[in-house]
C-alpha cells in the first residue's frame, strides 16, 4: 500500500501544489490520479519516487516512509511510464526494454529474452524488436513504454498521462490490453489522467482533485457516479452519471417474464425478430444475465417494441424486459 500522510508541496516562488493529501493507494489495484490542469496530480505522483519531495508530510510504502529509503534502491521498485514514452531514440526497442535489467545484472542474453516476452505481453511481435521507437506508431510506443517498465518487475508502477498521446481507438485497445494485463500481474498502479471517462474505466479507485492541489473525493468509480462528493465532483464525473453507473452491474438479478407470441424465434430458438402485422422488427440485439443493466436499458429503448431478449449461452431466448417493468426495477434498487 501507498500511503499518502497529509503531504504538502509549495514550490519556491510558486503556490502550493498539493494541500495536506492523505490518501491510500491499495496494493495491487489501479487508483487514478484524476482532475483539471495544474490541480497537484504529477507532483503527486512524483512523490511517490522521490523525483519530488514534499514540503511536509509523508509518503509511505508498506507502512515505511520513503524519506529515509535508499533513493535508487526505492525506483528500482517502482516502474516509471510518461506520456509519450519517453523511449531512448538511439536504441532499439529490444534494447530499450533490456536496459534496465541489464543494469540490475542480467546478462545482455538473459535480458534480451526476457524483453521479448514482454514485448509478446504488450502485443508487440519480434519483427519489431529491432526497429528504433521512431520507425513505430504512437500506440505502439506506448505499448513499448509498457513493457520498459514491466522489465525490472517492479511491485509499483506510475503511469503518467500514458495514454493521451494516442487517437480514441488506439486508446480504446490500449485500454482493453492495460486492464487485462493487470488482471494477470497485479501491480499497485498509481495513474494520473485529466479524463474522467480514462478514469472511471481503468481505476479500481479514482482520487479526484481540484485546484490547489486539495483531494475533492476518494472512491470506486461507481460511488464517484452515484454518490459524488460536492457540485464540483458531480459537474466533474459529466453528465449521464446515472446510465453511466448502470456499467457496474450485471443484469443477474433483473427479473425477466415469460417469452411473448410476437416474439419470432428460429428453430434453434434463437430470437430473429418482432412481429408487427405483416413486418418482422429487428430486435436490435440481446443480453445475458452477466451483461450490464446499461446495455439492457439501452436495448430497452432502441427495440422497436421497447422490451429487451434475454438468451442463455446457447443464444436461446429465455424471457423478456418491458421498459417499464427495468424502470421499475432501477426505482425498487435506487429506494432499497
Ligand atoms: N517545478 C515547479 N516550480 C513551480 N511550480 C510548479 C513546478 N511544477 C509544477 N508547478 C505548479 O504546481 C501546480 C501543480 O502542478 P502539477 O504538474 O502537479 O499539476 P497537474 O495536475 O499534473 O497538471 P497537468 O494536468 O496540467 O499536467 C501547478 O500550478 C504548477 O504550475
Amino acid at each position: 500500500m501507498i500511503t499518502f500522510d497529509d503531504v504538502v508541496k509549495v514550490y519556491p516562488g510558486g503556490g502550493t501544489a498539493v494541500d495536506h493529501v492523505s490518501l491510500e493507494l491499495p496494493t495491487g489495484k489501479l487508483t487514478v490520479l484524476v482532475g483539471p490542469s495544474g490541480c497537484g496530480k504529477t507532483t503527486s505522483l512524483r512523490m511517490i519516487n522521490r523525483m519530488i519531495s514534499p514540503t511536509s508530510g509523508r509518503v509511505l510504502i508498506d507502512g515505511k516512509d520513503i524519506a529515509g529509503q535508499d533513493e535508487a534502491l526505492l525506483r528500482r521498485g517502482i516502474g516509471y511510464v510518461i506520456q509519450n514514452a519517453g523511449l531512448f531514440p538511439h536504441r532499439t526497442v529490444l534494447d530499450n526494454v533490456a536496459t534496465v535489467p541489464v543494469l540490475l545484472g542480467k546478462t545482455r542474453r538473459e535480458a534480451r529474452t526476457a524483453a521479448l516476452g514482454l514485448l509478446e505481453r504488450v502485443g508487440l511481435s519480434e519483427e519489431f524488436a529491432k526497429r528504433y521507437p521512431a520507425q513505430l506508431s504512437g500506440g505502439q510506443q506506448q505499448r513499448v513504454g509498457v513493457a520498459r517498465a514491466l522489465a525490472a518487475d517492479p511491485p509499483v508502477m506510475l503511469m503518467d498521462e500514458p495514454f493521451s498521446a494516442v487517437d480514441p481507438v488506439v486508446r480504446e485497445q490500449l485500454h482493453r490490453e492495460f486492464l487485462r494485463l493487470q488482471q494477470d500481474l497485479g501491480k499497485t498502479i498509481a495513474m494520473v489522467t485529466h479524463d474522467i471517462d480514462e478514469a472511471i474505466k481503468l481505476g479500481d479507485v479514482v482520487a479526484i482533485f481540484r485546484q490547489g492541489g486539495v483531494l475533492a473525493q476518494v472512491a470506486t468509480p461507481q460511488e464517484l457516479l452515484v454518490a459524488p462528493a460536492d457540485d464540483f465532483v458531480a459537474e466533474f464525473v459529466g453528465r449521464d452519471r446515472g446510465i453511466r453507473s448502470l456499467s457496474f452491474d450485471t443484469a443477474a438479478e433483473l427479473p425477466v417474464a415469460a417469452l411473448p407470441d410476437d416474439l419470432v424465434l428460429d428453430e434453434a430458438g434463437r430470437p430473429s425478430g418482432w412481429r408487427s402485422g405483416s413486418q418482422v422488427l429487428p430486435t436490435g440485439g440481446t443480453f445475458t444475465s452477466s451483461d450490464s443493466l446499461r446495455l439492457v436499458t439501452d436495448l430497452a429503448i432502441t427495440s422497436p417494441v421497447g422490451t429487451a431478449v434475454r438468451v442463455n449461452g446457447d443464444g436461446k431466448a429465455d424471457g423478456v424486459v418491458r421498459h417499464h417493468d427495468l424502470a421499475d426495477y432501477l426505482a425498487a434498487r435506487r429506494a432499497s
